[in-house]
């Protein structure tokens, strides 16, 4: 099947005009996903604009617009991981460029920015609300081309964006020289298989080694790990956010998780916890969540970037909150209620 974008959705994004020019866009307590769902592809545009991507790399705006109407496209109605979520990563991959000079301050070349960003709209294109070890565990066709090298779902969604770049219209690289090129798909992999919690795992180790050691910009090894890392704190950058949406994004995660823990026990086999409906209590998994992944990732990069010092702050702020909650959850889950509605 071959998804259509139509000539008049690519008409209306050129059009966008400045006039919604929201407060504050560019600073981190902004919330991205407070942004008006039809405005989203706009402020995509404008964001490649505004950090010179347009220009510097020769973009035709025609062909970007598609780019983005075929990337929102090829996302699904998942209740956590749809385009609402690609729209809030993106934006905080334009924050940390902006806010931390990750170019004037030779972390990254213009073009390691430009497929930053990219990676962050596409890292999970047609995510079906179900994980890794799903695939596997029920055979799906997915796991049937990816699993002998593992991180299936982040090979599928690197896929699908190269899908999209071959696409008439929409290769918004084809400005690069061939060296370029090449270079830029490179990251791109290599991005999107980072945002694999495994493999970041694997990666926090030796990111924690890189800052303790100093950063050296001319090492490429310590440009990879840099890389995974900026991409998973895009990816749970909505911990970096006001307690409310903090407690939104828990519901639409573990909506998704119960749903397919239910399709596991529908299936005959039994889900973990966390995915278990009848025995996840969901403050106790998110202060687990964010003790052993969470805040130990954007402390390396507070140690890093001491400006990011302040989201460290307002995740830790959050988790009080949940400890908070456990208590409640606990007095009121003996009569029954449990449900995330007695959350402030
Ligand atoms: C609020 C929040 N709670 C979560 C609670 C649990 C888990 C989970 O999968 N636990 C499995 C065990 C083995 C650790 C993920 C959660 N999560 C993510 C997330 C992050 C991902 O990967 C990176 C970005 C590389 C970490 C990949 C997928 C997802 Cl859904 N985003 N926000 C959340
Ligand atoms: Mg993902
Ligand atoms: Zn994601």
């Amino acid at each position: 099947y071959h998804m259509k974008v139509e000539a008049e959705a690519v008409q209306t994004l050129l059009n966008c005009r400045d006039d919604h020019n929201i407060k504050d866009f560019d600073q981190f307590h902004f919330s991205p996903r407070n942004v008006p769902y039809r405005h989203m592809p706009c402020y995509i545009l404008k964001m490649f604009d505004e950090l010179g991507f347009i220009r510097y790399y020769r973009i035709k705006r025609t062909t970007l617009a598609r780019f983005i109407l075929f990337v929102k496209k090829g996302y699904r109605d998942a209740p956590y991981h749809n385009w609402i979520h690609a729209f809030s990563v993106a934006h905080f991959g334009y924050l940390m460029i902006k806010n931390f000079n990750l170019v004037k301050d030779g972390y990254m070349t213009q073009l390691h920015a430009l497929v930053f960003l990219v990676s962050c709209l596409c890292h999970d294109i047609d995510h079906r609300g179900t994980n890794n070890s799903f695939q596997t565990k029920c055979g799906t066709v997915l796991a049937s081309l990816y699993s002998s090298e593992g991180s299936v779902m982040e090979r599928h969604h690197l896929a699908q964006s190269m899908c999209i770049l071959n696409t008439d219209g929409c290769n918004i690289f084809e400005g690069l020289t061939s060296e370029e090129y090449s270079e830029a798909l490179d990251i791109l992999r290599n991005n999107i298989l980072s945002t694999d919690l495994a493999s970041h795992f694997r990666a926090a180790e030796n990111q924690r080694e890189m800052i303790d050691q100093g950063y050296d910009k001319n090492d490429p090894k310590h440009q990879k790990l840099l890389h995974a890392m900026l991409m998973t704190c895009c990816d749970l950058s909505d911990q970096t956010k006001h307690w409310r949406i903090t407690k939104k994004t828990a519901e639409q995660i573990y909506d998704e998780f119960f749903s397919q823990g239910d399709l596991e026990k529908s299936m005959g086999t039994a889900p973990i916890e966390m995915m278990d409906r009848e025995r996840a209590s969901i403050p106790d998994l998110q202060v687990q969540f964010i003790t052993n992944l969470v805040l130990p990732l954007f402390s390396n990069l507070a140690a890093l970037f001491p400006a990011a010092q302040i989201l460290v702050d307002v995740i830790m702020k959050n988790r009080e909150i949940w400890k908070m909650a456990k208590n409640v959850f606990q007095t009121y889950s003996e009569t029954g209620v449990k449900c995330m509605d007695i959350l402030l």
